[in-house]
């Protein structure tokens, strides 16, 4: 065991510690990643029950980012308060800032219409409208006014081959989603989340209506579309955000207990109840 992790586990003003959060360690040798979000204080209540504390917290460009934690931990929403579709919910306040690309969200004139086009989203159940595998790509593109056919044909197969699906449904693009599958229509719902130009894509629980073969397969998307997007993905399944992540943050009760390297939060977590939760002592 490690000096480190020998103190953090033994040494009882280490238990009773403030979290240790850290951003962005980078490997010797690796350029720092630009951030894509800065989040600063973030408090969130709905009506007076807080549901985020002081979460501060860097998303670093071109990474996968996992966010980890026991159910009602606040992970879903962090997750929609980085589009502010946690605003949905009208008794939600919010207090601190989150900053998308140096641009405070709250404060600077972002409409929530481009903000959840640059910060799409994908949700745990596959939810793709009731119309065909083309339609419910071109969604989007359509109701940004791109008409065109040969333009929109151009849009739904690139986002398709992205989201790993087109090889699937190129001969059924005109059959309704819903006679697909499950992890075919996550897919799809990735597609469509693609065809409008994200920068971010925030991924909650995407997997976990699926088989293990969808899982897989979506795992290995995630890791493809890292190259283009910054993605954040909330996940139940520790074994997931260590094989998908390169940061994971781990929640509890609201506050962001830690936040690191993925390789070094579950080999060597500096903070006893991150050691607990990932080795199973409770959650
Ligand atoms: N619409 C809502 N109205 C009131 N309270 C809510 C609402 N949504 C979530 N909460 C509360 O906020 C807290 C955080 O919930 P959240 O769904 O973000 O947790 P989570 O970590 O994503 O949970 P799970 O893993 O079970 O999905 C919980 O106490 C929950 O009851």
């Amino acid at each position: 065991m490690s000096k480190l992790k020998e103190k953090t586990l033994n040494t009882k003003s280490n238990l009773d510690f403030r979290p240790t959060v850290t951003n962005n360690i980078e490997k010797p040798g690796t350029e720092p990643k630009r951030n894509v979000f800065e989040i600063d204080d973030l408090n969130l209540w709905y009506g007076s029950t807080q549901a985020l504390y002081e979460v501060n917290m860097n998303i670093p460009e071109n990474q996968v980012t996992a966010i980890i934690g026991p159910s009602g931990c606040g992970k879903s929403t962090y997750l929609k308060a980085l589009n502010r579709m946690v605003e949905m919910v009208p008794i939600v306040k919010t207090s601190g800032t989150i900053k998308y690309n140096n641009q405070n969200i709250y404060k600077d004139k972002i409409s929530q219409e481009y903000l959840r086009t640059k910060v799409g989203m994908v949700f745990q159940k596959p939810n793709p409208f009731p119309k065909s595998v083309y339609d419910n790509v071109a969604y989007g593109p359509r109701v940004h006014g791109i008409k065109k056919k040969a333009i929109l044909d151009q849009i739904v197969e690139k986002s398709l081959k992205d989201a790993a699906i087109w090889d699937e449904v190129k001969d059924r693009l005109n059959q309704n989603a819903y006679g697909l599958s499950g992890g075919q229509q996550q897919r799809v719902c990735i597609a469509r989340a693609l065809a409008v130009e994200p920068d971010v894509i925030l991924m909650d629980e995407p997997t976990s209506a699926l088989d293990p073969i969808s899982t897989l397969k979506v795992e290995e998307l995630v890791q493809e579309l890292k190259e283009k997007y910054s993605i954040v993905i909330v996940t139940h399944n520790m074994q997931q955000a260590a094989r998908v992540s390169d940061r994971t943050a781990f929640f509890l009760n609201g506050e962001l207990i830690e936040y690191d390297d993925t390789n070094k939060l579950f080999q060597n977590p500096s903070d006893k109840r991150t050691e607990d939760y990932i080795t199973g002592r409770f959650g």
